[in-house]
């Protein structure tokens, strides 16, 4: 459904977009993520159409979307990171121009139009002025702007930023429901979103990609990497050359807590699981150990991972 090849995108002295490869099937639903200034927004808008790129290529559908850019479009529904609308038009009569502008006929705008608000639950709102409406409705409204020309992929940046928890939770579902029959590509900060709703994932850094593959496979690596995480009451420095020494055991590091409890992460070799010997050690030494467990890793452990600075 996406193909980007080689994509790049220079704005006066910086290159935001560097080069970047990657493609997303039919019916896939994949999260876009990366920090600010990643080059999220910069590359939606060129998959839209909305920016030329530098150099590199892209088709949606087998439409180049630079040279068959109309083509491209009438494949994606677009819903930007912040929805401009129409605030003196009523909700109906805002999609019904958004339809009629993307060159829907009058009987399909008439039926798209009801379908759209039905499906982004805008039936009770449909008669209101746009700018009497809650954020979480507005976004609504994008959504079913996005939709009205029934698009086969939906290319969502940041739906539900600025919204507030129960808002979020309502556009989610909506995107849930709406990547059964879409491929869905969503650009997002909130990781735990894309855990929910996303089968893969695509992590963008500095303009380049650094990471593409299911959000199990992702964090199923970090996990295989074992970590672990043991607070001991002892002198730190004897501790941690002690869990050094252990087998598989590859870097210590201490954190000091209250009352001469220090915390240890202790990094071991990928499948391997130190947590017995460690246990031995203290009750060998006497020290006391208030808690030993092997650490969980998120995905957000592999975005700070794969993004981190220092
Ligand atoms: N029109 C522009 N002119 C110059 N530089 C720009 C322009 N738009 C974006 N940039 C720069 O390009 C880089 C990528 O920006 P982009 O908006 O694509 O990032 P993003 O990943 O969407 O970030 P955010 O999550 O903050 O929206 C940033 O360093 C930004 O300052």
């Amino acid at each position: 459904m996406i193909e980007v090849n080689e994509l790049t995108k220079r704005y006066a002295r910086h290159e935001a977009v560097r080069g970047i490869s990657f493609s997303v099937a039919r019916g896939e639903v994949v999260g876009f993520l990366g920090p600010n200034g990643a080059g999220k927004t910069t590359t939606l808008r060129m998959l839209t159409g909305y920016l030329p790129p530098t150099s590199g290529t892209a088709t949606i559908a087998g439409y180049d979307i630079y040279r068959q850019s109309i083509e491209a479009r009438r494949k994606i529904g677009y819903m930007p990171e912040n929805v401009p609308l129409y605030e003196d038009m009523r909700v109906r009569e805002y999609l019904k121009f958004r339809a009629q502008l993307k060159g829907l006929n009058g009987g399909d705008t008439r039926r798209r139009v009801g379908e759209v608000i039905d499906t982004c639950g805008l039936e009770g709102v449909k008669r209101k002025m746009i700018k009497t409406l809650s954020k979480g409705y507005r976004q609504r409204v994008g959504l079913a702007d996005s939709l009205v020309h029934d698009p086969e992929l939906l290319i969502l940046d940041e739906p539900t930023n600025g919204l507030d928890p129960n808002q979020i939770r309502q556009i989610r579902e909506l995107i849930r429901r709406l990547a059964q029959t879409h491929t869905v590509l969503v650009s997002t900060h909130i990781l735990s979103e894309v855990e929910m709703i996303c089968n893969r994932v695509i992590i963008i850094d500095g303009g380049k990609i650094k990471a593409a593959d299911t959000p199990t496979n992702l964090v199923g690596e970090m996990r295989a990497a074992g970590r672990i995480q043991v607070e001991i009451q002892a002198d730190p420095e004897v501790v941690a050359g002690a869990i050094n020494r252990l087998p598989h055991v590859k870097k210590v590091t201490p954190d000091t807590l209250d009352n001469g409890w220090t915390r240890y992460t202790v990094w071991c070799d990928s499948g391997t699981d130190s947590r017995e010997r460690i246990a031995n050690l203290a009750s060998q030494y006497g020290w006391p150990l208030r808690s030993l467990f092997r650490h969980v890793a998120t995905l957000e452990d592999v975005f700070v991972e794969l993004t981190r600075r220092d």
